[in-house]
């Protein structure tokens, strides 16, 4: 089982038990009403009867409570016990109205107070179910009496509440299924509406992942790298350097006019893949655009960077693409920069890109760095 349907299944049996303390507190007041009705001689039994009334609740409410604890109802088809605990309550009222004499008619009310208790959990059929059990306990109550006591006036007035009574059950039978319908379809709705949300928050992914994605080598793109790059001069401590890379593929314009635009693509993909497979997970590498890569190392000096740059650069130039043909080669030409804490990223990117075209200008299929200004030599 699932942590979620194990915590589901935590939370409803912790509902049930809720339902099941509250049902308690009806009891209490039943235990008070009959000691009350005894204290003021209109139980029509003995002392003892009204204890065993008391005793009875006791030990039906003790089990039930032990199967809740023991997490024995999860074994029933209903684990919510609603049904046997209905029939219980309807069967101890009626045991209660054996004996409630003149009180009869104002407690009879008690049965509708139970099943309001069904009105959430059973169906209508069960409810109806429920509520001819509590009619059939009244009327063979009266059926009883009436052989007892072959009274006709109390058989009319019983009637009379038997009358009163069925009204009552039924109405509620139907305001309960009614209202259990209505939560049915607040239910349903609140699935569709979880549904929905779930279809959009994994459309957001989707569309998250395209705005910062390059479709065609599945590296992060320009934008990405820029937010990315920011985010983590943010973090970086002032005696940390962040080494960056601008890397253009070398008269790349001559693959795609000698073998197609196809086989251009081609070795686009296979520098992604070569500039990923090659970097640590902590760096970044993106398409800056059109045959144009960018590194981003983090925690490096210009040595590492160099270094770096220099293997990718040795293995790009060693690939054989399927594409060209044997014994043509592509190459490339990488501008690298370091950037401090305090440094403008901007500046960071046109002070690689200076790099870049020193190594373009000074023959292609090498590495420059940035030379700060006060030791910049122009290379023309
Ligand atoms: N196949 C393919 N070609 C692209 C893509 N994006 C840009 N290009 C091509 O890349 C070529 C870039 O050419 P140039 O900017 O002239 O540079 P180059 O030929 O690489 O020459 P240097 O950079 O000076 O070495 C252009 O022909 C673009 O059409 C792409 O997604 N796929």
């Amino acid at each position: 089982m699932s942590e979620l349907q194990d915590a589901n299944s935590d939370k409803f049996q912790a509902l049930r038990l809720q339902r099941f303390y509250l049902a308690q507190i009806n009891y209490l007041i039943t235990y008070v009403v009959i000691g009350v009705a005894w204290a003021a001689g209109q139980y029509d039994a003995s002392a003892w009867m009204a204890t065993t009334h008391v005793l009875l609740g006791i030990l039906t409410q003790g089990v039930f409570l032990l199967l809740f604890k023991s997490g024995m109802n999860l074994r029933f088809r209903e684990p919510s016990l609603t049904n046997p605990q209905i029939v219980v309550a309807i069967l101890l009222t009626t045991y209660l109205l054996a004996f409630a004499g003149s009180l009869r008619g104002s407690l009879v009310m008690v049965y509708a107070n139970i099943l309001v208790f069904g009105i959430f959990q059973l169906s209508r059929r069960d409810l109806l179910l429920q509520a001819g059990l509590a009619l059939a306990c009244f009327g063979g109550l009266i059926a009883l009496e009436t052989n007892r006591t072959g009274s006709a006036h109390s058989l009319t007035l019983s009637l009379v509440q038997w009358f009163i009574l069925a009204c009552f059950l039924g109405c509620l039978t139907f305001t309960g299924s009614y209202i259990r319908e209505l939560r049915e379809r607040l239910q349903q709705r609140h699935s569709t509406l979880q549904a929905h949300q779930e279809t959009l928050r994994g459309m957001m992914g989707q569309l998250q992942n395209l705005a910062t994605t390059d479709g065609l080598t599945g590296l992060a793109n320009r934008r990405y790298f820029i937010d990315e790059t920011r985010r983590r001069m943010t973090l970086m401590r002032p005696s940390q350097q962040l080494g960056v890379a601008l890397i253009d593929l070398d008269h790349f314009k001559r693959i795609n006019d000698l073998y197609g635009h196809s086989a251009g693509d081609e070795v686009l993909q296979g520098f992604a893949t070569l500039a990923r497979d090659s970097l640590r997970d902590g760096d970044l590498v993106a398409r800056f655009g059109g045959e144009e890569f960018v590194i981003l190392l983090s925690n490096t000096d210009l040595g590492a960077l160099h270094q770096c740059l220099e293997r990718i650069r040795d293995n790009f130039a060693k690939v054989q693409f399927a594409c060209l043909p044997e014994g043509v080669h592509c190459t490339l030409s990488a501008g690298l920069s370091l950037i401090r804490q305090e440094d403008d990223l901007e500046v960071c990117l046109n002070d690689a890109d200076q790099a870049l075209y020193l190594a373009k200008h000074s023959g292609r299929n090498r590495c420059e760095h940035h030379v700060p200004k006060q030791n910049h030599t122009d290379p023309a």
